[in-house]
Formats: structure tokens, C-alpha cells, sequence
């Protein structure tokens, strides 16, 4: 069975729709990447899978029940990483994952092992004591990612990892995602970064004007479209603009002389 089932997920904005009869399945063990340009309602389809928000219509299905049953016990099982670091600056890692812990339930000793523990394994261990003020963007990204995973989760959401991660850092983070689903665990990942999402998802689906466009494994999406690689699949699905002509007018306009 599924751990998690989107089903029929329809999301409008005043009467304008974001998302369109949005379904698919994550199965345990599963990395399944989430494709799309700007506007295309990723963002919408997150917000719903991790119940921040209601959809207009459809449904989302934990382990065969509805999240919105009971939200609380859903978010036992979820583990999010937003895209943006919003933390509270004036404290430290340390003290970060004491109160991530702590709302999680979790016992003081508990809570010493695994901060210091996770602190540790993504070389933030001299800092652990300094106000995240201080820290930087992939420093702070480390952080956020050791506070999804703090509870152990079962299903992983990740909102465009990668960003402001160093390339050390984010080759730790490519084959912990690969570890995680070796253990079972079922990730979500939403990233713009195609050679990435290719080298690591077992599945991808491409998004597009709020529709799913494709499901499948990265090398059949290639190999049915008879195209070298995800990019090309995702530039013929979309689309995508001429961006080369883009880019040219683009320098034309920047070198208007003032009249
Ligand atoms: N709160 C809102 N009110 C009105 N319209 C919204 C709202 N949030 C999103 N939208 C619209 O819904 C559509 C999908 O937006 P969404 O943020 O889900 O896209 P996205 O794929 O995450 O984009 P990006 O890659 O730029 O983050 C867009 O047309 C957007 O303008």
C-alpha cells in the first residue's frame, strides 16, 4: 500500500485554480521528485500534503486514512524542510533542537543524544552554542534539516534542499536522502535542479498550470520521449520559452541609451 496517497487534489485561489485534480502515490522506500516552473502550484501541493492547507477539493491519504482526520498524529510522521530558513536568530543550533525536542515530546536525554549527535555529523559542532545569527544560509539550512529528521519521520517532505547547502554539504545530503529511503522512509522533493532530481529520484513527476503532466521514472520519461535527458523532457512537457532569444533581448533592453 501507498504511505501517501494525493488524491484528486484541487486547490483555487479566488475562483482562480493553482492546482487541478492533482493525484499520485509515495510508497515507502521511494524518492519521487517534484518538477515544475515557477507558478505551477508545487508550493500549493506541499502546503496541502502537509496539511498547512485545506484544499478546494480532494483528498490526501496517510497510510490509508485522511490527514485532516487528525493533524497532530500526521505530523508525527512528517518531516519538513521548507525552502526558506526562518529560525529564531537569536538562538543557538543547541538550543534550536532542545525546543524542536521538547515540543516533539521527546525526554532531556533523548533530546542530548540526538542534538548532539546530529550537531555533530553536519559539522556544526563548534558552533552549537553561538546564536544561528551568526551562522550561514547552509549553515542554518543544516539545521533545519536536523529538525525534520530529529523524530525520526516516516514520509519526508523537502522544499528545494539543495539551496545555499556547499558542495560537501550537499553530496552528505544526497546520500543521506539515499539512506533515509533504503530505511523505508518515503521522500517528497521538490527542486528546480534537474540534474539532481535525475541522479537520485527513482520517480518524477512534472507539474505544469497546476496539472500533472508525467509520472514515471526518470529513464523512461526520457527513454518513451526518445530524449537525451530530464531537461529536454521537461523543456518538450512545458514548453519552456525560448531562453536563449530571452536572455539576448534581454541585454538589448539593459543597453537602451537614455533618451
Ligand atoms: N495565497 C495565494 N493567493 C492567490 N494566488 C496564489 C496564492 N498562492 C499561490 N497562488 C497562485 O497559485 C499558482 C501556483 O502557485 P504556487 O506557489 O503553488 O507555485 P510554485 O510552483 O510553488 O511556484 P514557485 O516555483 O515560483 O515557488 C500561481 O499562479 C500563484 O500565483
Amino acid at each position: 500500500m501507498a504511505m501517501l496517497k494525493v488524491e484528486n487534489l484541487s486547490k483555487s485561489y479566488r475562483n482562480i485554480p493553482a492546482i487541478q485534480n492533482v493525484s499520485f502515490c509515495l510508497r515507502a522506500g521511494e524518492i519521487v521528485g517534484y518538477l515544475g516552473t515557477n507558478g505551477s502550484g508545487k508550493s500549493t501541493t506541499v502546503k496541502i500534503i502537509t496539511g498547512l492547507l485545506q484544499p478546494s477539493d480532494g483528498r490526501v491519504l496517510f497510510n490509508g486514512r485522511n490527514i485532516r482526520d487528525d493533524l497532530p498524529r500526521y505530523r508525527e510522521s512528517l518531516g519538513y524542510i521548507p525552502e526558506e530558513a526562518h529560525l529564531y536568530a537569536y538562538m543557538s543550533g543547541m538550543e534550536y533542537l532542545q525546543l524542536v525536542g521538547r515540543l516533539r515530546g521527546m525526554s532531556e536525554k533523548t533530546i542530548d543524544i540526538k542534538a548532539n549527535g546530529m550537531l555533530r555529523l553536519l559539522g556544526l559542532e563548534s558552533w552549537r552554542h553561538s546564536p544561528m545569527s551568526l551562522y550561514s544560509k547552509g549553515m542554518r539550512q543544516r539545521v533545519l534539516m536536523a529538525a525534520a529528521l530529529f523524530h525520526d519521520p516516516k514520509l519526508l517532505v523537502f522544499d528545494e534542499p539543495l539551496s545555499g547547502l556547499d558542495i560537501l554539504s550537499a553530496r552528505l545530503f544526497k546520500d543521506l536522502l539515499q539512506e533515509l529511503a533504503a530505511s523505508g522512509k518515503a521522500i517528497f522533493y521538490i527542486s528546480h535542479v534537474l540534474e539532481i532530481v535525475e541522479q537520485l529520484c527513482t520517480r518524477v513527476l512534472v507539474i505544469s498550470k497546476g496539472k500533472i503532466l508525467a509520472d514515471a521514472p526518470p529513464l523512461e520519461l526520457t527513454r518513451v520521449m526518445q530524449l537525451s535527458s530530464l531537461e529536454r523532457v521537461f523543456a518538450q512537457l512545458v514548453e519552456q520559452q525560448d531562453t536563449k532569444s530571452i536572455a539576448s533581448e534581454m541585454v538589448a533592453v539593459m543597453q537602451v541609451a537614455n533618451h
